[in-house]
């Protein structure tokens, strides 16, 4: 797993061995040197005589990127440092002097900019060494400046561009950020203004939640993490599970379970119209394994279920994660409005039936609580408190609906700038596990939050949220009572979804388009490779 910290939390872990005396400077520009030694070397064969311009702000970001440049020049290679600031880091200035480098003072002549875009364009590599954590807002006056000018005349590359794959070849130099790429929110992923677009990013002591986060998380390139001896004790306010955490704690059924103890999920999906979403849902919660899967909705869609799926009974019983809301019409602003016309195929109130008996309000029903996931139409269903052990899991015209039906004044451009912000907003109105879907998922629980990058740009597709419904209810149901007892479970969960989702993705056609139905086929694969590794 990735941990994530606030700048706050890496200033404060810094603190006490710097007054101890550690070179903590000199452990992150060696590290951050010999990074791009290996990737010039990767790329250009000899390092010797190859070209490297550093950015350099006022902070100690900068003394990272002016150290490391003396470090570079030491082994021959052609160094020039741009000053952007007027205060900048003396003794970095002076070891990459004293090594060979050369300085150009563009805050003493911002004339030379365009001389400085041309040959930062035509450099072997470039150090972003701008800002780091301790930037406040976009970035101001000539590192604006700067930034803007070169991501506008280096080939392919804009302020705001997904950042190019590590095999990206041709002219353009290969952007190194040092610690984070200078200009992001740190601690939120915000991207408020131009951002130079890296292929790797040098990040010391800890990932910070920025590198992890959208959308920020676009720009950093490669992530390597340099250790320079930090103790980071606290809760982190970002993680990221890796496929090595999710096998780990993946149900492999023993000799002694049968369909109950592996879990039943039970499916409110599609409509008579748009039977395909129920097809897909039930699908994947077959695929990822549940012990059984009972689809609870209209007759007409259960018969296009069960001749996808015969695995799938219909029969009412025990039921240990609930599924309601995929392919059933009428979100949260049409439930609010009080648009129940009857379209919903009577989905709606089989949804509010099963809801309830997650929430463990159905007189009736053996067994107490169980996680529910609710997407699409079933956001529309739910009463003003959730339990932790709900996941939503909405896109970002979803989760704005959602929200503004909760009386915030938020659109959707606001929520894709911040989704962290606004998932955690919408954790805090429901009291549910909230999982934003999208190029980068975030999902929020109480005093949790995740973001998972694993699935390719492919997999935003119709029904691929369905198979996620279906993974993550399999999963749920799996860990039913765990999900319940442990308030912060339900969002680990959802996070290992994602990853399985994603993952399933790329395996379903590696490098291409895909199907969902193909995502669900591909998901046991997986889950095999996955749980084989363990
Ligand atoms: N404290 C230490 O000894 C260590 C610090 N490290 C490095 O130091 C960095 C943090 O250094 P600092 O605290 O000096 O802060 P930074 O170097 O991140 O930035 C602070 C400076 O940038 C300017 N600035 C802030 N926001 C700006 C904006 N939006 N536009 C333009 N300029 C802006 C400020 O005027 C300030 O002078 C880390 O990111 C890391 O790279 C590492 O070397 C590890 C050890
Ligand atoms: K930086």
């Amino acid at each position: 797993m990735l941990s994530a910290w606030n700048a706050s939390d890496v200033r404060a872990a810094e603190e006490p061995l710097l007054a101890a005396g550690v070179p903590l400077m000199e452990r992150a520009s060696f590290a951050l040197a010999t990074h791009v030694l290996r990737d010039v070397a990767a790329r250009r064969g000899p390092v010797r005589g190859a070209r490297v311009v550093v950015l350099a702000g006022a902070g100690n970001n900068g003394g990272d990127a002016l150290h490391a440049g003396a470090v570079l020049a030491g082994r021959g290679l052609a160094v020039t440092a741009v000053l952007v600031a007027e205060r900048f880091h003396v003794p970095g200035r002076a070891a990459l002097e004293r090594a060979g480098g050369r300085v150009v003072e563009l805050f003493a002549a911002p004339a030379v900019l365009s001389a400085v875009v041309e040959e930062a364009a035509r450099a072997d590599a470039l150090l972003d060494g701008l800002v780091g954590i301790g930037a406040r807002g976009p970035l101001r006056s000539l590192a604006g400046d700067v930034v803007g000018a070169i991501s506008g005349a280096v080939e392919g590359r804009t302020a705001l561009e997904i950042a190019p794959t590590p095999s990206r070849g041709g002219a353009a130099p290969w952007v190194v950020a040092v610690d984070v790429p200078s200009g992001i929110g740190v601690d939120d992923g915000a991207v408020p203004g131009p951002v130079l677009a890296a292929d790797r990013t040098v990040t010391f002591g800890a990932p910070k939640p920025g590198l992890l986060l959208p959308p920020a998380a676009a720009l950093t390139g490669e992530v390597t993490v340099v250790d320079i001896g930090l103790r980071l004790d606290g809760p982190p306010a970002a993680r990221q599970l890796e496929p090595v955490d999710v096998a780990r704690s993946w149900p492999v059924p023993g000799p002694a379970d049968h369909k109950y103890t592996r879990g039943v999920v039970g499916v409110v999906a599609g409509t008579a119209t748009y039977p395909g979403a129920a097809v897909l849902t039930t699908t994947a919660a077959v695929r990822a394994g549940a012990g059984m899967v009972r689809y609870r909705g209209s007759e007409a869609v259960g018969r296009a279920v069960l001749a996808a799926r015969p695995e799938v009974v219909t029969a009412a019983g025990r039921v240990q994660s609930w599924v309601v809301g995929p392919g059933v019409p009428g979100g949260p602003e049409a439930a609010h409005a009080g648009e129940d016309d009857g379209a919903d195929d009577g989905q709606h109130e089989r949804g509010r039936a099963g809801l309830a008996a997650a929430a463990g309000r159905l007189a009736g029903t053996a067994g107490g609580p169980v996680p529910a996931v609710v997407d699409a139409g079933g956001l529309g269903l739910l009463d003003d408190a959730s339990p932790p052990w709900f996941v939503l899991t909405p896109h970002a015209g979803e989760l704005t609906a959602l929200l503004r039906s909760r009386g915030e004044d938020v659109r959707r451009p606001d929520v894709e700038a911040e989704p962290l912000r606004w998932a955690g907003r919408a954790h805090e109105l429901t009291g549910a596990t909230v999982l934003l879907k999208g190029g980068v998922t975030v999902v929020v629980g109480p005093g949790v939050a995740y973001a998972q990058a694993d699935g390719p740009g492919w997999l935003a597709t119709a029904g691929a949220g369905d198979v996620l419904a279906g993974v993550l209810g399999a999963m749920l149901a799996a860990r039913s009572r765990e999900v319940v007892e442990r308030p912060a479970l339900a969002a680990e969960v959802a996070a290992a979804a994602a990853l399985v989702h994603g993952r399933a993705a790329h395996r379903a056609n590696p490098g291409g388009p895909v199907a969902a139905l193909d995502v669900a086929h591909a998901v046991p694969h997986e889950i095999a490779a996955l749980v084989g590794g363990r």
